[in-house]
C-alpha cells in the first residue's frame, strides 16, 4: 500500500501563501523544449497548486504571435501526466488565462523593454519576483541575460534565469560563457539546469544511502567492484542532427547528466542537505577524479540497418550532418577517483544513442563474498553470484538487489532472484517530470539540483582533454547498426577493468 505520509511542503493553495507576484517568462516560447516540457510543466504545477495564485507567464521569442495563438500553441502541443485528470479542461482553461506572449529579437534591450511595460502591467504595482527560462541556443544566451537583466529586471523581489545546456562546449568556451553571465547576474541568480538531476530516481540516491543503514557501510572500495552508469536511446538523433554533430554524446550526456549522477554518488556525507553542502561535497569528487586516457573510453557512431522489413537510417544519412562526420552517437569510459573511499573503483559509464533499447540506470556491483561456503553451488563463474543494485531512472522506475538464494526444495539449488522495489506496484501516484521538480526548486529558491559555476569548471577539466585528443587525433568510431547492443569496443573496455557490463548480462529485472 502506498504510504500516506504528510508532504513537507504544501503546495501554495494549502499553506495560504498568496505572497509576491511570480512572472515566469520563456525565453524561446516557438520552440522544441518549451513545447514538449517546459509549458507542460508549468500546467501540471498550476493543476496541483504548486504556483503561487497570482502567477503569469510570457512567452518570448521572435515568431511573431498574438497570446491567443500562444494559448492555442500550449493546449495543441500539451501533452503531460496531468491530461487524463478531473477537470482538467477547466483548470487549462484558468491556466492559459494567466499566459501571454511578446514577439521580440533576442538581443534587442528596447524588445526587452517593452516586455518589462507588459510585464509591469500585469504586475499592477504588486511586489514582483521574475524568472525568465532560457530556452533557446547557446549563442544568444548572453544577449539574453544582458537585455533581460538591463531592461526586464524585477525592481521590487528577485530576478532568476534558468539557463539550460549546453554550457559551452569545453572549458574555455564554458568559462567564457560563466564570465559573461556573470556580468549581469550573480552566481545566485544562475540557475544551471541538467534535468536528470530532477529524475526522481536520481533524487531518492541520496535517500537510498543516507537513511538507510544497509547501504552507507557498504558504499566504498571496500564492498563494491564497480559502479555503472548507463544512459541509452532506441532512437537516434532524428531532427537535432545539427546540434548533435557539434557536440556529440560526451557533451551531450557523459560531461553532464551521467557525471553529475556519479558526483552524487560517491561524495561523501554532506554536512546537511544544505544545497551549498551538497555542492561542496560534489566539486570534491569531480576535482579527485584521475584525468581521462584515451584508452580509457571506447566511442562508436551508428549505421543504417534493415530489420523485419524497415530501413534505420545511419547518423551520417542526417541531412544536417557532414557524410564524414567523425562526431560519436555512442561512448564508454572508465573513470576513477582518486581519494580513499574509491581507490581503484571503476566507474563505467555508457551512452548511446539508436540502441536496441531506452533505459538510465545506476548499477552497483559488489565484490565476491570472501570464502563464500557455497562456491560449488555456482559453478565455474563466481562473477554470475555477486550482488548487485540497480536504480532504474526509466523507464518504470525500480530498485532492485540481486541476491543469491535457495530454490524451495530437498538438495541445495541456488537461483539469483530479485528484492524489487518497482515504483508503479508501491506507489499510486504518477511520477512528476523532471522539469516540474526543477522549475519548482528555481521558484523556490533551492539550488540543491542545479549546477554550480566551480562544478561546471571541473566536470569541463575532467573531459576537455579527452575531447582534445579524440578531435585532434580524428580518433575513427567504431560502427555499431542502428537498434543494436551498441560497440564491441565497449565490452573489450569493461574486460580490461575485469568487470561486465551488468545491463547486458541478460539479468535485467
Ligand atoms: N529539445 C530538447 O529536447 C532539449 C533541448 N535542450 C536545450 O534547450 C534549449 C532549447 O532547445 P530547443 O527548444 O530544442 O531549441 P530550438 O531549436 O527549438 O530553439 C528554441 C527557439 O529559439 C529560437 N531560435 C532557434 N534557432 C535560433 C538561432 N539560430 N538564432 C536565434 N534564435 C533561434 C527559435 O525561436 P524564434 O525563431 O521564434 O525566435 C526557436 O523556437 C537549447 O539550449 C537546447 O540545447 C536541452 C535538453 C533537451
Ligand atoms: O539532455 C538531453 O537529454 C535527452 C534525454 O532526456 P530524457 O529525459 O528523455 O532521458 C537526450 O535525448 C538529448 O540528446 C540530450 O540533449
Amino acid at each position: 500500500m502506498e504510504p500516506q505520509g504528510k508532504e513537507e511542503s504544501l503546495p501554495f493553495s494549502q499553506s495560504e501563501n498568496l505572497g509576491p507576484q511570480l512572472s515566469i517568462t520563456v525565453v524561446g516560447a516557438s520552440g522544441d523544449l518549451a513545447k514538449k516540457k517546459i509549458f507542460p510543466a508549468l500546467f501540471a504545477l498550476y493543476y496541483e497548486d504548486w504556483l503561487p495564485e497570482n502567477f503569469i507567464v510570457f512567452g518570448y521569442a521572435r515568431t511573431k504571435m498574438t497570446d491567443e495563438e500562444l494559448r492555442n500553441m500550449i493546449s495543441r502541443t500539451l501533452t503531460c501526466r496531468i491530461d487524463q485528470r478531473e477537470n482538467c479542461e477547466e483548470k487549462m482553461d484558468r491556466f492559459l488565462k494567466r499566459c501571454f506572449y511578446h514577439s521580440g529579437q533576442y538581443n534587442s534591450e528596447e524588445h526587452f523593454a517593452e516586455l518589462n511595460r507588459k510585464l509591469q502591467e500585469k504586475e499592477a504595482g504588486k511586489l514582483s519576483n521574475r524568472l525568465f527560462y532560457l530556452s533557446i541556443p547557446p549563442n544568444i544566451f548572453v544577449d539574453v541575460v544582458k537585455c533581460a537583466s538591463l531592461r526586464a529586471s524585477s525592481t521590487s523581489g528577485w530576478t532568476r534565469v534558468i539557463v539550460e545546456k549546453p554550457f559551452g562546449r569545453d572549458s574555455e568556451s564554458s568559462g567564457e560563457l560563466t564570465r559573461c553571465l556573470k556580468l549581469y547576474l550573480t552566481e545566485d541568480q544562475i540557475f544551471r539546469i541538467d534535468h536528470y538531476l530532477g529524475k526522481e530516481l536520481v533524487e531518492n540516491l541520496s535517500v537510498l544511502r543516507f537513511s538507510n543503514l544497509v547501504f552507507e557501510p557498504l558504499w566504498s572500495r571496500n564492498f563494491i567492484r564497480s559502479v555503472q552508469l548507463i544512459f541509452s536511446e532506441d532512437f537516434g538523433t532524428e531532427g537535432r542532427g545539427g546540434y548533435f554533430d557539434n557536440y556529440g554524446i560526451i557533451r551531450d550526456i557523459m560531461q553532464n547528466h551521467l557525471l553529475q549522477i556519479l558526483a552524487l554518488f560517491a561524495m561523501e556525507t554532506p554536512v546537511s542537505l544544505d544545497a551549498e553542502d551538497i555542492r561542496n561535497e560534489k566539486v570534491k569528487v569531480l576535482r579527485s577524479m584521475r584525468p581521462l586516457q584515451l584508452d580509457d573510453v571506447a566511442v562508436g557512431q551508428y549505421k543504417g540497418h534493415s530489420k523485419g522489413g524497415k530501413s534505420y537510417p545511419a547518423y551520417i544519412d542526417d541531412p544536417t550532418v557532414p557524410n564524414n562526420s567523425l562526431t560519436p552517437t555512442f561512448a564508454a569510459a572508465a573513470l576513477f577517483i582518486n581519494n580513499a573511499r574509491w581507490d581503484g573503483v571503476p566507474f563505467l559509464m555508457k551512452a548511446g544513442k539508436a540502441l536496441h533499447t531506452k533505459r538510465a540506470e545506476i548499477r552497483v556491483q559488489f565484490r565476491h563474498v570472501p570464502g563464500n561456503l557455497y562456491k560449488r553451488n555456482f559453478g565455474t563463474d563466481l562473477d554470475k553470484a555477486t550482488n548487485e543494485l540497480v536504480l532504474r531512472v526509466q523507464p518504470d522506475e525500480a530498485i532492485y538487489l540481486k541476491i543469491n538464494n535457495k530454490v524451495p526444495g530437498l538438495g541445495m539449488r541456488l537461483d539469483r532472484s530479485d528484492l524489487n522495489l518497482l515504483y508503479r506496484a508501491r506507489y499510486s501516484r504518477e511520477i512528476p517530470d523532471a522539469y516540474e521538480r526543477l522549475l519548482l526548486d528555481a521558484v523556490e529558491g533551492e539550488r540543491r539540483l542545479f549546477i554550480r559555476s566551480d562544478e561546471l569548471d571541473a566536470a569541463w577539466a575532467l573531459f576537455t582533454p579527452l575531447l582534445k585528443e579524440l578531435e585532434q587525433k580524428k580518433i575513427v568510431p567504431e560502427l555499431y547498426p542502428y537498434g543494436s547492443r551498441g560497440p564491441v569496443g565497449a565490452h573489450y573496455l569493461a574486460a580490461k577493468h575485469n568487470v561486465r557490463w551488468g545491463d547486458l548480462s541478460g539479468e535485467a529485472s
